[in-house]
């Protein structure tokens, strides 16, 4: 039994908590359930209570001696960071594709010319189940250091079915043993691999005939994605696979209209979709069905930084009623970054959103989008006591001061699991 843990004083304890379920939208993206001088009770693994510091020292008088005191004056304290987006399992790196990319070939025509997916592809092929724990596991413990403390992650750099159960079981080999809860996608559907050009239609009847089951009966995932883009796969392609992933309990997701606009948003709504990625270039119309059809916004702005292209339009969603979440999209091409607090600079730099907006983004909303706001994404009673507190005084200065990490230390159930030096 681990001692309960009491973090008091801080300067702001952004809860999150809401009396609301669901995603949040419009003004209650805004609302962090701010307490000054706060204090949180963790115990078990769990947050056992939350409030003004007073609040605690009148309830938990007789207990404090039991439990080890962390004084947050003058830091914001907040639930752990949550990203619902990530190709964290992969093999290699592409720092040539950078370069070339900088020279003026663009992200599609690396693509289409053997590299990019496909290059990830052919490395991850190559490596071990050992090398890809080894490489996800430094990316993991980056994404620990930066606050991060739930993790959504895809396969599909194998898109053949061995290397797709690869990708998958590395992640739950990862989940037992790495502090970062992982959740598992199958994204067997990220590119059409080179064996089957010309064939495309081939290789969507064996990803619904052969792999689906595989990977369902196996239970090695949660959600089905597909990369929704002219070129890769058409909304109709993209309509079967995720239809047969329902089929099997899977939980569909897309990425939709990243490079050029496709209908992927207005497919993401009209499939019931979890959530779209990316919609740098989704149409209004798509965007207002989305907001109909409660389909969470997964907005990638690090992913556009990287790529030099305009961010999706946060501020448009938001203002029409979608709820948006953000993600680093940590993968080797399009973003090769594990800062979520990056990403929240990014969401106000480049989409115009609030820092309070970017903080529910990261935390609840995000969580929303995984389907774990049951048990991360904000500070309230019963949850898991995932818990950053940041050397910072308020959520404003957090967005404010960007492009650093701000994380002076992670408890993950209730254990602290990083601390920043000094
Ligand atoms: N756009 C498709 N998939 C990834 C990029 C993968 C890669 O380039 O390796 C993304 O979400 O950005
Ligand atoms: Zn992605």
């Amino acid at each position: 039994m681990t001692m309960p843990v009491w973090i008091k004083h801080a300067a702001q304890l952004a809860t999150l908590a809401s009396e609301n379920e669901g995603p949040r939208t419009k003004a209650d993206m805004s609302d962090l359930g701010i307490i000054e001088n706060g204090s949180v009770w963790l115990e078990d693994g769990v947050i056992k209570a939350v409030g003004t510091t007073k609040e605690l020292e009148q309830r938990f008088s007789a207990r404090a001696k039991v439990a080890e005191m962390i004084d947050a004056s003058g830091l914001l304290v907040t639930p752990g960071l949550v990203d619902p987006h990530t190709h964290v399992v992969y093999g290699g790196s592409r720092e040539k594709e950078f370069e070339m990319r900088l020279e003026g070939t663009s992200y599609m025509e690396i693509m289409n010319a053997g590299g990019g997916i496909h290059a990830t592809n052919r490395m991850t092929r190559e490596a071990t189940e050992e090398e890809l724990i080894e490489q996800t596991t430094r990316r993991l413990n980056s994404f620990l250091s930066h606050g991060v403390t739930t993790v959504e992650g895809k396969s599909g750099y194998g898109m053949d079915l061995e290397t797709e159960l690869k990708q998958l079981r590395v992640m739950k080999k990862l989940q037992q043993t790495h502090p970062i809860d992982l959740v598992p996608t199958f994204m067997g559907a990220h590119a059409v691999p080179p064996e089957y050009k010309g064939r495309e239609d081939k290789f969507v009847d064996l990803l619904i005939e052969e792999m689906l089951p595989v990977v369902a009966g196996e239970k090695l995932a949660e959600f089905n994605d597909v990369f929704c883009e002219k070129g890769v796969f058409t909304p109709e392609q993209s309509k079967r696979i995720l239809e047969a992933g329902k089929h099997y309990g899977l939980i569909p997701k897309i990425h939709a209209d990243e490079i050029e606009p496709y209908g992927g948003a207005e497919l993401a709504a009209e499939i019931g979709a979890i959530s779209a990625e990316h919609l740098l270039k989704a149409s209004e119309e798509g965007v207002r069905a989305m907001a109909k059809s409660g389909t969470i916004a997964c907005l990638l702005p690090a992913t556009a930084l990287f790529l030099r292209e305009k961010a999706a339009n946060g501020r448009f969603m938001i203002d029409e009623g979608v709820a948006v979440a953000i993600s680093t999209d940590a993968n080797p091409g399009s973003s090769p970054t594990t800062s979520m607090p990056l990403v929240m600079n990014l969401a106000c730099i480049l989409m115009r959103m609030t820092p309070a907006e970017a903080l529910t983004a990261a935390t609840y909303n995000a969580a929303c989008a995984i389907n774990r706001q049951e048990c991360v994404g904000s500070l309230e009673v019963g949850k898991q006591a995932d818990v950053v507190l940041w050397d910072v005084k308020n959520y404003q200065e957090l967005q404010y001061l960007f492009g650093v990490n701000h994380m002076k230390s992670v408890w993950k159930n209730g254990v602290q699991v990083v601390r920043a030096d000094g």
